[in-house]
């Protein structure tokens, strides 16, 4: 069936009424963005920060009218907030500060995907690190430790999981009105990439980008799952902060490699968490050192080391390090990453050994958040 027509989609906006005002969305100058792709249609509305809770009707109901047009499969819109003239992107994030005690309060109502355990961020302060790499490879590592293990690709600018997860070109099946993750190595994935093409650069502003990732973690039906291994935007913006603010987070791993100006960017990241009073579960070198696959010489390409030492002053855990090898790369290219593709190898054994020390924190907030079992003495 041929796909409907942007058109189609303005002038069913057009037909609702902003109970407020009595204007439709269209001549209020609300539709930010209108995306039609296979039959899926997305819709931004940038509406009055204050009306968004009120809106929600509104936005229930463009969904149900979108959805009635012929050729639409599934219907998606978002309401995200005007931004006033003059307002900061977002609350700057603290300096880089050792043992910085937790900021709390003032934090807006978190997101937490029903039948979730943990939520994980994987996050760098700069692109190019190998943080998705890093991802893909600690949620296999997760999976083959007998946990649910979900993934979802938040890298809206350059989402990667598709491709490193051997899933590039597919599109998810929406059942009702739940989208349903695509599964491969066991993991259960969504990403922005399985909504737009690989080529087309995702242009949205950053309240959208943070509306299409809150519904998209709603919307997914992600089932229960021991872990999810949310694959950051690169860098400390507004998305990064929202994300961190809105998600109901475990705690945030932070990829690094060793050059002193990347772990520079990655003190901006860990800042940035322990600003949200989200927990530091710790960094990870990557491309820390590299061993020569002929003579197994070690050579320290940058100055190793560097992680291991920012996170003891900063007061936190070292997770380990990932060498700089070709496998990693080629197996993550081909879909298929190393975890998966070369379980006994070195490399495979440190993404392991990473995976190991997170489940071990994992474990003791499970500790600490069960019931006490209830002694009664008679
Ligand atoms: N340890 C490693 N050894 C060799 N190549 C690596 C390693 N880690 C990552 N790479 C490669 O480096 C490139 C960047 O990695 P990746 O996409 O994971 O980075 P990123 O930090 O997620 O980047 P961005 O945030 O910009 O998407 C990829 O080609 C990846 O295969």
């Amino acid at each position: 069936m041929a796909d409907p027509r942007r058109d189609d989609v303005v002038s069913t906006l057009k037909g609702l009424t902003d109970p407020k005002t009595g204007r439709d969305p269209v001549s209020l100058g609300w539709v930010a963005g209108v995306s039609v792709q296979d039959g899926r249609v997305t819709v931004a509305l940038e509406v009055p920060a204050d009306l968004g809770p009120q809106l929600e009707p509104l936005r229930d109901e463009a969904e149900r009218r979108i959805l009635a047009l012929d050729g639409v499969k599934a219907a998606t819109v978002v309401l995200t907030a005007q931004r006033q003239a003059g307002e900061p992107a977002a609350a700057p994030a603290a300096p880089a500060a050792p043992n910085r005690p937790p900021q709390g309060g003032g934090r807006p109502p978190s997101i937490a995907p029903p039948g979730v355990r943990h939520i994980i961020a994987v996050a760098s302060g700069k692109g190019g690190v190998g943080k998705s790499t890093t991802a893909a490879n600690l949620a296999l590592a997760l999976a083959g430790r007998g946990l649910r293990v979900g993934v979802f690709d938040a890298d809206i600018y350059g989402p990667s999981m598709p491709r490193m997860l051997g899933l590039a070109g597919r599109r998810p099946e929406v059942e009702g009105d739940r989208i349903q993750p695509l599964e491969n190595h066991g993991l259960r994935i969504m990403s922005i990439g399985f909504m737009v093409n690989e080529e087309d650069p995702v242009v949205w502003r950053g309240p959208m980008v943070m509306g299409a990732l809150e519904q998209l973690l709603r919307d997914v039906d992600w089932g229960e799952l021991d872990v999810m291994v949310v694959d950051m935007p690169p860098g400390t913006g507004d998305t990064q902060l929202t994300m961190s603010q809105r998600v109901s987070l475990a705690g945030a791993v932070i990829v690094s490699t060793p050059q002193d100006i990347a772990l520079l960017d990655a003190r901006k990241g860990l800042a940035m968490f322990r600003h949200v009073n989200v927990p530091v579960m710790g960094i990870v070198e990557n491309m820390s050192y590299y061993v020569c696959p002929n003579c197994g010489h070690r050579e320290e390409v940058f100055a190793h080391g560097g992680a291991r030492r920012a996170a003891e002053e900063l007061g936190c855990p070292f997770l380990g390090d990932v060498p700089l090898d070709i496998r990693i790369r080629e197996t993550s290219d081909a879909g298929t990453p190393i975890v998966a593709a070369e379980p006994d190898s070195p490399h495979a054994a440190a993404y392991r050994s990473i995976a190991e020390r997170i489940a071990e924190q994992l474990e003791v907030a499970d500790a600490a958040s069960a019931p006490k079992p209830n002694i009664r003495f008679t």
